[in-house]
């Protein structure tokens, strides 16, 4: 996989501040064409002025412009060294989560940042659990990639029927019952918990939940480390359930939005752990142009403050579980409301989706009164016998819209 780096003079690598994620530092271009099977973005970033870059893609329908000029002279460079742009990019921005093992770059090479050197080797194995995930994904992703051609997605995808509105059924259940909208989630197993449910039905559940007064669903697809599917996602949806369905995956690739909203789904996640400011710009966009919306989740204040830079986010999750250690502290949703980040959210109408750890009604009101409209709870609910009279223990009260 080669890359074309068009830079003011061929071979001169672009400095690191020309990848930050604002963008409009950069004064040079820099176009990356990632192509793997099925799927190839030419993608271009150039500015001619300040808060101006544009992103052109080689697939007609994934054109995005916004406004500004690419550079014309190209030189090109290896697969490596895209990784090496995708990680410096991403390690400006704070994340920590490698998305593929080490490239093979030349030995020696370190790059302008020291990429987890420990004890003076580059650590070639997973540091933690999303870490690991979001490599298993990238491997699993390529492989489904081959059986799902793209082309044959967007067909899919264009016989599909309208998705719902993740969003509206949120607001409309903040506005009736007076509490945070749940998003109940069918969820078997985690990596933090172990199995949550042994007989599990995801049907039968996500039956439950809707009865239950869920405003919408959460269905975990990972297989390997949740025990979920696509499988569940589409006999929830066939099963004539109408809460609007989250495919609860660890999105690495575009590839990933099509297959969502071909296998039913009308919202997706975004982590902001894993993904850079540009990603999750050019997935929302993609997203939207789906019809799906985008819960973009968060876990701590630099998250945060990255994702409030993004414009078109309706959605933010503030994940009170650390995906790298699992430590759970439902204050993290207040910390991360308080203060500037609490005043833009509040300004942008954006509705916070307060997540993990929510077992009482007390919980609810605790995360309710640092100004969250939706609430996202697996464990406490589905590990119920009876996952309905579940949500009623958790709101103290019952929630059902029957
Ligand atoms: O089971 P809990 O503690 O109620 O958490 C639910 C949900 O928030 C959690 O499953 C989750 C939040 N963000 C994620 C990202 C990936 C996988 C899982 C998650």
């Amino acid at each position: 996989m080669d890359a074309l780096v068009p830079v003011q003079s061929a071979g001169q690598r672009l400095p690191l501040r020309l990848l930050s994620p604002s963008l409009h530092r950069c004064i040079g271009s820099v176009s990356i064409r990632r192509s793997v099977s099925g799927f190839a973005m030419d993608t271009r970033i150039s500015s001619r002025s300040p808060s101006q870059f544009t992103i052109r893609s080689q697939q007609s329908d994934l054109k995005e412009s916004l406004g500004g000029v690419a550079s014309s002279s190209d030189v090109r460079i290896k697969e490596w060294e895209v990784d090496m742009y995708q990680n410096e990019l991403a390690i400006s921005q704070g994340i920590r989560i490698r998305r593929k093992p080490p490239s093979k770059a030349p030995l020696g090479y370190s790059g302008p940042f020291e990429l987890r050197l420990l004890n003076g080797q580059v650590a070639d194995s997973p540091s933690n659990i999303l870490e690991e995930i979001t490599w298993y994904k990238d491997h699993e992703v390529s492989r489904m990639k081959e059986l799902n051609p793209l082309e044959a997605l967007k067909k899919a995808v264009e016989n599909a029927p309208p998705t719902r509105d993740f969003v509206g059924a949120l607001r409309m259940a903040h506005q009736r019952t007076g509490f945070p909208g749940l998003i109940a989630e069918v969820k078997k197993a985690s990596p933090s918990r172990g199995i949550l449910k042994e007989n599990f039905d995801p049907v039968e559940i996500a039956q439950a939940y809707e009865r239950g007064g869920a405003a919408c669903l959460s269905v975990l697809t990972d297989q390997k480390y949740f025990k979920g599917g696509f499988e569940n996602l589409e006999a929830i949806r066939s099963a004539g359930v109408k809460c609007p369905l989250l495919c609860k995956e660890f999105v690495v690739d575009p590839w990933q939005i099509y297959y969502a909203r071909a296998k039913g789904a009308d919202a997706v996640l975004l982590i902001a752990a894993i993904l850079t400011d540009l990603e999750i710009t050019y997935l929302l966009k993609l997203s939207k142009k789906l019809g799906l919306a985008a819960l973009v989740e968060v876990h701590d204040e630099r998250e945060m403050g990255r994702v409030l830079g993004i414009e078109g986010i309706e959605l933010v999750g503030i994940n009170n579980r650390s995906l790298e250690t699992f430590k759970v502290d439902i204050s993290n949703t207040k910390k991360l409301l308080e203060g500037e980040h609490g005043r833009q959210i509040r300004e942008k109408d954006m509705i916070v989706v307060g997540e993990s750890g929510l077992f009482t009604p007390d919980d609810i009101a605790y995360v309710q009164a640092a100004g969250v409209k939706a609430v996202l709870v697996g464990e406490s609910i589905v590990k119920q016998n009876d996952p309905e009279k579940g949500i009623a223990g958790l709101f103290g009260r019952n929630i059902s819209q029957t």
